[in-house]
């Protein structure tokens, strides 16, 4: 079996962060391995607090995983301080896993900051250039490449800002602006739009770290990385059109359509 690990914060809410990695991996009959970095507080409404974990037992965890199992993809998300950002770059460095998706999460739904300020310029220049692709949505591309980004003309000088700053390639998610959610993927080289049709619902929590945990299982499973973009794409809509109503706020995805609906296993 294919695996793949997340680095990754825990939302008790179940529907971002670890437990969105987790499901989406399941969903794609990738193994799933977990390194927890922080532990939120957290509903579909609000983050009500975070304790970030002990970066010696983060280090333990990645190296509990390396040394004895095989990792075929490795997603990162929730950070949330510089000294975690250093230890995931360092231990990482040490293993080079085939294939490293950064998500590079900074503010949740609800407007809590997850990743500290005094963290960005350690993320970008220790990490974003380890990972083989970075997931950014358009408000955290704007602080990384310091450049307003209002239309896709704008995105695509903004990937080619983040090539400057070593990243190898890029998706930059169109899911914030008003048009449909197409994003756009750079490889260094050529650009792609992945392209998307908006669903209108409230629920899309942990959309972020669902299509980056996605393109992971996908190059886990030996797909090029423009394939597993495409395929990520199409299981994020499926996931969002089938989103699920629960919590007052905004509801998580469906990680297993799909799968339930082959199994005639939908109860809605
Ligand atoms: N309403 C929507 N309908 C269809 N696709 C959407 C919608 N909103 C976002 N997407 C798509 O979902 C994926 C995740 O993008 P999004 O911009 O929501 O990530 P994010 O802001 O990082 O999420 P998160 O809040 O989990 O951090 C992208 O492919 C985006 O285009
Ligand atoms: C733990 C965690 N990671 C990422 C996000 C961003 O969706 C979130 N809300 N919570």
């Amino acid at each position: 079996m294919k695996t793949a690990l997340t680095i990754a914060g825990s939302d008790s809410g179940g529907g971002a962060g670890i437990q969105a990695d987790l499901k989406t991996f399941a969903a794609h009959s990738v193994y799933g391995m977990s390194v927890i970095t922080a532990i939120t507080a957290q509903n579909t409404v609000e983050v009500r607090s975070v304790q970030n974990i002990d970066e010696q037992i983060i280090q333990d965890q990645i190296e509990a995983v390396f040394d004895d199992l095989k990792v075929d993809a490795v997603k990162i998300g929730m950070l949330s301080s510089p000294s975690i950002v250093t230890t995931v770059a360092e231990t990482l460095a040490k293993y080079q896993p085939n294939h490293i998706v950064l998500d590079p999460v900074m503010v949740s739904k609800g407007g809590h900051r997850l990743l500290a300020e005094d963290a960005i310029s350690a993320l970008k220049e220790e990490l974003m250039p380890l990972a083989d692709i970075i997931t950014p949505n358009i408000p955290e591309a704007e602080i990384l490449t310091e450049q307003k980004i209002l239309n896709e003309l704008d995105m695509k000088s903004a990937c080619i800002s983040f090539k400057k700053l070593g990243v190898k390639s890029v998706l930059l998610k169109g899911g914030h602006l008003s048009t449909d959610p197409n994003d756009l993927f750079y490889d260094g080289e050529n650009f792609y739009w992945v392209k998307g049709k908006r669903v209108h619902t409230k629920n899309t929590h942990g959309t972020g770290c669902t299509l980056s945990s996605a393109i992971a299982a996908n190059l886990a499973k030996g797909n090029t990385l423009l394939t597993s973009v495409q395929l990520a794409k199409a299981y994020i809509e499926v996931a969002i059109e089938h989103s699920l109503d629960l919590g007052n706020g905004h509801g998580p995805t469906n990680h297993f359509y799909e799968l339930y609906k082959r199994a005639h296993l939908m109860n809605q």
